[in-house]
């Protein structure tokens, strides 16, 4: 079987592999035998290879040296190069995270790839899916030169596991001196809240102007926190200074996919729709009945959103309890 590389993603705060890991290597398996790549510190693969044979990496190369994680991106594009060129596998899949999409335009270009980014489905026959125009267009492409590269956007996917050998293969890494010209000076990890990842989270609460206040955001964290969900915010919230910008969903904010995306406030403009549509549940609260966001949504509800989130909130600790 054709063998897929697929680059581990790491968490950087020593959590093991990312959620977007499992689903790259999940996307894989439609092209062939994945084979898990590892490019880290000395000393990280061996807490991250069961996760990945898990999810149906065959091998697992270790590519351990103190240069990749001393220097940005550089030096992991170098080794996966390297890899790509003895192994010549059939693919290639990396998860969409900036890091994964600076690693894969340095490889299209180290082998003479083509490459595509951001794709929400990969095909047996390597066709791949990708959303444009904020979300009006679907376009399905397929490369015709060198090696298909593909970073897969998160939550496209859902990881399945599927257990393999994860053979592990030792890989030498060697890096030029060109590889080696941004060193990483310094790392802080960002402080986090007991709230799982957005982009990674199946539940998703957002807020928007409708909301009104910084102050009560409170009420859709509430809610968020009933549900064991992410909260977002739409970039009129963000622009009123009522949730910070790391949260903003849509065109120029986070792309979300979750099994449920509750919007509470939210009209649903074209470029909020274009970092949510995906989602697989839509859940509108809006007082206005000819708000935009009722067309997309799967479900609606017309009303005060503060009547009815602090009662859903209410309502669904009850049922939790
Ligand atoms: C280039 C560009 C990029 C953009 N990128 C983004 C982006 O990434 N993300 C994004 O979100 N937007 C983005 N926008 C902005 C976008 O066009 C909208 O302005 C924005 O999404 C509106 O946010 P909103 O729905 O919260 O506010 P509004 O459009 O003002 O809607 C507020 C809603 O709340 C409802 N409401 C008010 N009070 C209550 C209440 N008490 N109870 C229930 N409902 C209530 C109203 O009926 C209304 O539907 C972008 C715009 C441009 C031009």
């Amino acid at each position: 079987m054709a063998e897929v590389l697929v680059l581990a993603e790491l968490d950087p705060a020593g959590g093991g592999v990312r959620k977007t890991t499992l689903e790259a290597l999940t996307a894989a398996r439609a092209l062939g035998e994945p084979s898990a790549v590892v490019i880290a510190a000395p000393g990280t693969a061996g807490g991250v290879k069961d996760a990945l044979a898990e999810y149906g990496a065959a091998k697992v190369y270790v590519a351990e040296a103190p240069e990749v994680d001393e220097y940005l991106v550089a030096p992991k594009a170098e080794v996966l190069a390297q890899l790509v060129a003895d192994k010549s596998p059939a693919a290639v899949v990396i998860p969409s995270s900036p890091e994964g999409k600076e690693i894969a335009a340095r490889l299209a270009i180290k082998t003479g790839s083509g490459f595509l980014t951001d794709v929400t489905e990969i095909a047996a026959d390597g066709t791949a899916m990708q959303v444009a125009f904020a979300g009006q267009t679907i376009v399905h492409s397929k490369v015709a030169t060198g090696t298909p590269i593909y970073t897969l956007r998160g939550n496209s996917v859902t990881p399945e596991p599927a257990p393999a050998a994860g053979t592990e293969e030792s890989v030498a890494v060697s890096v030029s001196e060109q590889a080696k010209q941004a060193r990483v000076v310094d790392r802080v990890v960002e402080q986090k809240s007991s709230r799982p990842e957005l982009t990674e989270a199946s539940i998703v609460v957002s807020g928007g102007r409708g909301v009104a206040s910084a102050e009560n955001f409170k009420i859709i964290e509430e809610l968020a926190d009933a549900l064991g969900g992410a909260v977002g915010a739409s970039r009129a919230a963000v622009d009123s200074g009522f949730y910070p910008h790391t949260f903003q969903v849509g065109q120029t904010g986070k792309t979300v996919s979750p099994q449920l995306y509750v919007a509470v406030g939210i009209s649903g403009a074209i470029q909020h729709r274009a970092g949510m549509q995906t989602s697989k549940t839509i859940v509108a609260i809006n007082k206005d009945p000819e708000a935009p966001i009722f067309e997309l949504a799967d479900f609606g509800v017309v009303g005060d959103l503060n009547t009815i989130v602090p009662q859903a909130t209410e309502l669904i600790t009850a049922r939790k309890g």
